[in-house]
């Protein structure tokens, strides 16, 4: 588990104005064990910054981060160092010792911590094997493809067996099918592992597929954070904006008349294959769909709606709705009944 509790840090100045730059203003969050924190925000916004602290390559200002209850701010000497080979790093871009092959660049941080060849060898096997890339053993980064090259980087940061793992931009300039063999890999390093990871990221699909947590960072300041389930319901929230289908293009109905239009969010299977139709058909009500769509969040389908109810009992579709755990929130219904 990291804590992180009132982290500031602030660099002398920057180039073009020569005044202090705040990258991290009293920044606190938590990631569980055993989790996946993606933290997102625009450039500039803190992001590496943060990972850099809690990877103790930058000291903070001010405030604590604790993994696994201890404060490692606070650390020095040879404990910091113990301290930091229980956090794996994936560094942001090409990280990867050229003259060293895919076994070679794994077997480094087993090397500096001395251990002896014949185990090296097993660990870095079980590594290897771990990420997928047991046949590229003996290949030269150079004869890796980019995603590989991450995955690879990835195995050498859990080599010391961490209990956090930090990856910077794992997947930045990597295409969509490349990012997803990266992602499996992180995934399962919590998955079976039971490694706590957090990734910084600008791309909010590497949120979508394997974040249980998000906290957006913007000037140096947490903005949103929470479970991505929890966020995605939330009406209005960055996540929920990024992460869900539209409804504002609802496609006006001419001449139906609803007495409640409201923007629905289900959540889990349950909610989202039957909530709907057994609501109209046990209040009944109609129940037209006016716009949205269904999407998915790791293995959870999720659905935003925009419906439009129509019949006496429709008020009390709404409340059976939210008493089965649909996020509701009613929408204003213009003259001819479609939402405003
Ligand atoms: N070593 C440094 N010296 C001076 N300023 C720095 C240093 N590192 C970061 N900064 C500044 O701190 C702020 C936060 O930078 P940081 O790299 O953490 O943001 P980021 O969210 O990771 O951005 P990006 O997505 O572009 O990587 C920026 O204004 C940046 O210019």
């Amino acid at each position: 588990m990291i804590t992180v509790e009132n982290l500031t840090k602030s660099f002398r100045h920057d180039q073009s104005s020569r005044s202090d730059v705040v990258a991290l203003d009293d920044v606190s969050l938590e990631v569980p064990a055993g989790a996946v924190l993606g933290v997102v925000g625009p450039s500039g916004a803190g992001k590496s910054t943060l990972a850099r602290c809690i990877a103790l390559l930058e000291k903070p200002d001010r405030g604590a981060i604790r993994v696994d209850g201890t404060d490692l701010v606070a650390l020095e000497g040879a404990a910091l160092r113990a301290a930091r080979r229980h956090i794996g790093v994936v560094p942001q871009g090409d990280s990867l010792l050229r003259q060293r092959t895919a076994a070679g660049n794994v077997a480094l941080p087993l090397e500096a911590a001395g251990m002896p060849a014949p185990q090296r060898r097993s660990r870095v096997a079980e590594l290897l094997d771990l990420v997928g890339l047991t046949d590229k053993a003996p290949t030269y980064p150079d004869r890796l493809s980019g995603g590989q090259r991450q995955r690879i980087a990835v195995a050498r940061a859990l080599a010391a067996k961490p209990s956090v793992l930090l990856a910077d931009e794992p997947t930045s300039a990597l295409d969509p099918g490349t990012t997803d063999s990266v992602l499996t890999v992180l995934d399962r390093a919590r998955s079976e592992l039971g490694v706590t990871v957090l990734v910084v990221t600008h791309d909010m699909a590497v949120v979508r597929r394997i974040a249980d947590d998000v906290a957006v960072l913007e000037g140096g300041r947490v903005v949103e954070h929470g479970k991505v389930l929890d966020l995605v319901a939330e009406p209005g929230s960055r996540v929920s904006t990024s992460l869900l289908p539209e409804t504002d293009q609802a496609p006006a109905v001419p001449g139906v008349r609803h007495d409640v239009v409201a923007e629905v969010v289900l959540v889990g299977f349950a909610a989202v294959g039957a909530l709907l139709p057994e609501a109209a058909a046990r209040f009944g009500v109609e129940l037209s769909i006016l716009g949205g769509g269904l999407t998915r969040l790791g293995d959870t389908p999720v659905a935003k709606f925009r419906i439009g109810l129509t019949g006496e009992r429709s008020e009390s579709a709404l409340k059976w709705m939210v008493d089965r755990d649909a996020h509701v929130r009613r929408t204003p219904v213009s003259v001819d009944g479609v939402a405003a």
